[in-house]
């Protein structure tokens, strides 16, 4: 290892993986570049994998509304390729809002501006449509545990306490929202934050954007999401029933002492959460409206990752047509002895997808690693220009 590196620091090559790669964000047509997008990737000796494009044409046809998820393990590119993917269907004609829910947001430093503050913010410097949320779920958690508390949702045992409703009032312990949110049920935080955006893109005054481009928490996140509307349909369900039986049980009591009981109810806010849990759950299921795109790299452990999500999106029936491999090594004809060995152990990697029942029938996509951080929009319309085609 130390002679490789002893090697590059010969070479007068400040990156090793700068070896024969100049990229230029403000000229994008060079010689170059057009090179290395359209070349195939090939290794002496190794069998190639033939690119394939993203069929962009298909992802922006039509005005109806679309929803495009992109999900993956932690730091593979999510981001910049959903930042990327926007940029285009904006450029393209389609007003597009593009939102994070990763409680590690990283948008604002992918555009390079202040993206943040939980609200629809105009991308500066595009010609075109493009607004970025970012939703914290915290937040989202927090507010919605603010409504709950506005509205007394722990005074109903109180009364229930005060008319010797003990027994039900233990239940209602139980079974308290408050409880819920301070041990939420594992993917809580991503539903709400989901469920918020929904709320956004959902009002009128949002109706005219026709692409949303989810970046989406990685890959454990995205899981517990999908398991949790059931779950959370189970709770809330049992929830509202006992509601229902304290509605009743102060009624009868009103009905004797002939006094009012003062409403404390949180089943408005329940009904809600019910309600935008559903919509979450159809919204990720609608083959029509939707399609959760897999980002990954060529490396054994992300593609692994990355066939367990597939392999849980499929049993979720969740659509999922395509998958991005980034960061493959560009070709060259130069490569110092760390690019080949990187570039053979890239394509062990690629051939390992071809053969995974999970990802083997999955449109493959390949993005290059680009000498340079993709940062700002001239970067992510240059990234844009090569993934999404
Ligand atoms: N094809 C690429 N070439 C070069 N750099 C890239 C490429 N794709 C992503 N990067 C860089 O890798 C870093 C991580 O990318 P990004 O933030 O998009 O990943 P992520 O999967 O969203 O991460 P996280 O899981 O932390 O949110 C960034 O610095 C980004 O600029």
């Amino acid at each position: 290892m130390a002679a490789v590196f002893r090697r590059f620091s010969n070479t007068n090559q400040k990156y090793p993986l700068l070896c024969t790669l100049t990229t230029n964000f403000t000229s994008l047509s060079t010689p170059i570049n057009r090179k290395y997008i359209k070349a195939p990737f090939q290794v002496r000796g190794e069998t190639t994998t033939p690119e394939v494009v993203a069929g962009f044409d298909e992802m922006a046809a039509g005005n109806k509304r679309k929803y495009y998820m992109l999900g993956g393990k932690g730091g593979v590119g999510k981001t910049s390729c959903a930042a990327s993917l926007a940029l285009k269907f904006a450029n393209n004609g389609h007003p597009t809002i593009v939102v994070s829910t990763d409680p590690a947001h990283s948008l604002s430093d992918s555009f390079a501006q202040d993206l943040s503050g939980g609200r629809l913010v105009p991308v500066e410097g595009v010609e075109s449509p493009l607004f970025a949320l970012e939703i914290n779920p915290d937040k989202a958690k927090e507010d919605f545990r603010n409504r709950i508390q506005k509205r007394g949702g722990s005074g109903v045992k109180d009364i229930m306490d005060g008319m010797g409703l003990g027994m039900l009032a233990g239940q209602l312990e139980q079974l308290k929202l408050e409880e819920l949110l301070d041990t939420p049920p594992p993917g809580l935080d991503e539903a709400l934050a989901v469920s918020k955006v929904m709320q956004f893109v959902d009002s009128q005054e949002y109706s005219k954007f026709s692409r949303i481009v989810l970046d989406t928490a990685p890959t454990g996140h995205t899981l517990r999401l999908l398991s949790l509307p059931d779950f959370l349909d189970g709770s809330i369900g049992k929830m509202m029933k006992l509601k229902k039986k304290l509605a009743s049980a102060t009624s009868a009591i009103k009905s004797v002492f002939g006094k009012e009981v003062p409403q404390q109810d949180t089943s408005t806010e329940l009904e809600q959460l019910k309600e935008r849990m559903a919509k979450v759950r159809d919204l990720f299921h609608n083959p029509d409206t939707t399609e959760f795109v897999v980002v990954t790299i060529p490396t054994v452990m992300a593609i692994s990752e990355s066939s367990r999500l597939h392999a849980s999106l499929r049993k979720e029936s969740v659509p999922v047509q395509r998958l991005i491999v980034n960061q493959v090594l560009p070709p060259s004809g130069s490569d110092c002895k760390f690019c080949a060995v990187r570039r053979k152990d890239q394509m062990r990697a690629l051939n390992m997808i071809r053969n995974d029942p999970e990802l083997g029938g999955l449109k493959l996509i390949q993005s290059p690693l680009i000498e340079m951080e993709i940062r700002g929009v001239p970067a992510l319309k240059f990234m844009g220009d090569m993934v999404w085609r």
